[in-house]
């Protein structure tokens, strides 16, 4: 059996939550493994820069943190401003709730989207109600700058909670770190504090890009891989992803000290159909649709409402590129089925629509049948190292 032994950079999500708090606690934090993403290099500049024109190109998280952020830096005047795609990507109910807070912040092109003009200045308010269901990330926004008010922030989410581990991946890191959070029920309370203790965090790797290890173990016909830095017990969403791919792929996880092993089980029973809510965990989807396309395993996945909204329409995206590849997909505004999957067709330019994720969930397929990925760099959006770790395996792009 061949063993193959992969170092991956830490966690984006929670990268970006501790450089701006980092930034908010005066570097308190002495940050190990951060991410090497271009998300987070964004983030990184966007946070030192001393320019009046932020740019922050494709980084959902920088967007929405950010626009947090520098809405209660006094005496700074920015616009925020992010890729073309970026523009397209709305902001309402992040802006709404920053104003009624006593934040001062206007758009500068179409409403509802970026770029955004902040004005800095001292929030008074600490009472906020916002509907949940359309990104978590306007949520971790205003956690982040929550013990920076006066009187903290307590926060009333209104209607589903969308991507809800995300939320207590922040809360959780706001603990860490010695701040007083709760959340229950449908209300977060985040308690003042001026200064925080100096320590070290460890970043965890990033397990969203684990997720195309894990595809290409499925998929392969004896594969052995060691990822290191993963734990059992994480902060992150797409953890989920060893349990989904043990139940319906038959990929054995082994959690060490410090480090993953995961394999294929032996005569595993393969599902002949699988449904999934993804709400959770919305960026694995396209590596899990991926997979059980090339295991030819029909799958329907629902609680997909946002991925419309993300680096492109993601449903969208993969019903055309799977489709080109030989299977048969119907999509609605929140849910995926991949119906049948007849013979692969070989040798297809997949699109990746300025996605990492589509070329990253699409590389796996490789292994099966010979395809070409359009804009493979794409990737340095969440993992700068990708192909060259899939040399490892012989794909290349
Ligand atoms: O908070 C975060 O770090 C993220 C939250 C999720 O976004 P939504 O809450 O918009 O689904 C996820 O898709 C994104 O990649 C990272
Ligand atoms: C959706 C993603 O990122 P963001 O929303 O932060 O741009 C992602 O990394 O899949």
């Amino acid at each position: 059996m061949k063993e193959i032994s992969i170092n991956l950079s830490g966690s984006k999500s929670i990268s970006n939550r501790l450089l701006v708090l980092n930034s908010l606690f005066h570097n308190s934090l002495q940050l190990q493994n951060l991410s090497k993403c271009q998300d987070t290099y964004m983030m990184e500049r966007a946070l030192s820069s001393k320019e009046q024109i932020i740019d922050i190109y494709h980084a959902g998280t920088a967007m929405r943190f950010l626009t947090a952020y520098f809405s209660i830096q006094e005496n700074r005047n920015i616009i925020l401003t992010g890729s073309h795609r970026m523009k397209e990507r709305p902001i309402k109910i992040l802006v709404d709730a920053l104003n009624q807070l006593g934040a001062h912040i206007s758009y500068v092109e179409n409403e509802g989207f970026p770029p955004l003009e902040i004005k800095g200045k001292k929030i008074n308010h600490n009472v906020i109600h916002l509907p949940a269901n359309i990104s978590s990330q306007y949520i971790t926004a205003l956690c982040l700058i929550a013990a920076k008010l006066d009187k903290g922030l307590t926060i009333n989410l209104e209607g589903k909670i969308t991507s809800k581990p995300y939320i207590n991946m922040t809360l959780q890191i706001l603990n860490k770190i010695g701040i007083i959070t709760s959340f229950y029920q449908n209300k977060i309370s985040i308690e003042p504090i001026n200064e925080v203790k100096k320590q070290d965090f460890i970043i965890e790797s990033d397990w969203s890009s684990a997720s195309y290890h894990y595809s290409i173990c499925a998929l392969s016909k004896d594969l052995k891989i060691r990822i290191k830095y993963l734990f059992k017990d994480s902060l992150q969403a797409d953890r989920k992803i060893a349990d989904i791919y043990q139940k319906y792929f038959g990929i054995n996880t082994l959690f060490h000290e410090n480090v993953i092993t995961i394999n294929k089980i032996e005569n595993f029973q393969y599902p002949n159909f699988i449904e999934l809510d993804m709400n959770d965990c919305p960026d694995i989807a396209q590596t899990v649709a991926i997979t059980a396309f090339g295991l030819r395993i029909p799958i329907k996945m629902t609680g997909l409402e946002t991925l419309k909204i993300k680096e492109t329409d993601r449903l969208i995206a993969l019903k055309n590129e799977i489709e080109k590849c030989g299977g048969n997909v119907e999509i609605t505004d929140c849910s995926f089925e991949l119906k049948r999957i007849n013979s692969f067709r070989e040798n297809q330019i997949i699109e990746t629509y300025n996605d990492h994720r589509m070329a990253m969930s699409f590389a796996p397929l490789q292994l099966l049948f010979p395809l070409t990925i359009k804009n493979p760099n794409v990737v340095e959006k969440s993992y700068v190292e990708f192909w060259n770790d899939l040399k490892m395996y012989g794909i290349k792009h």
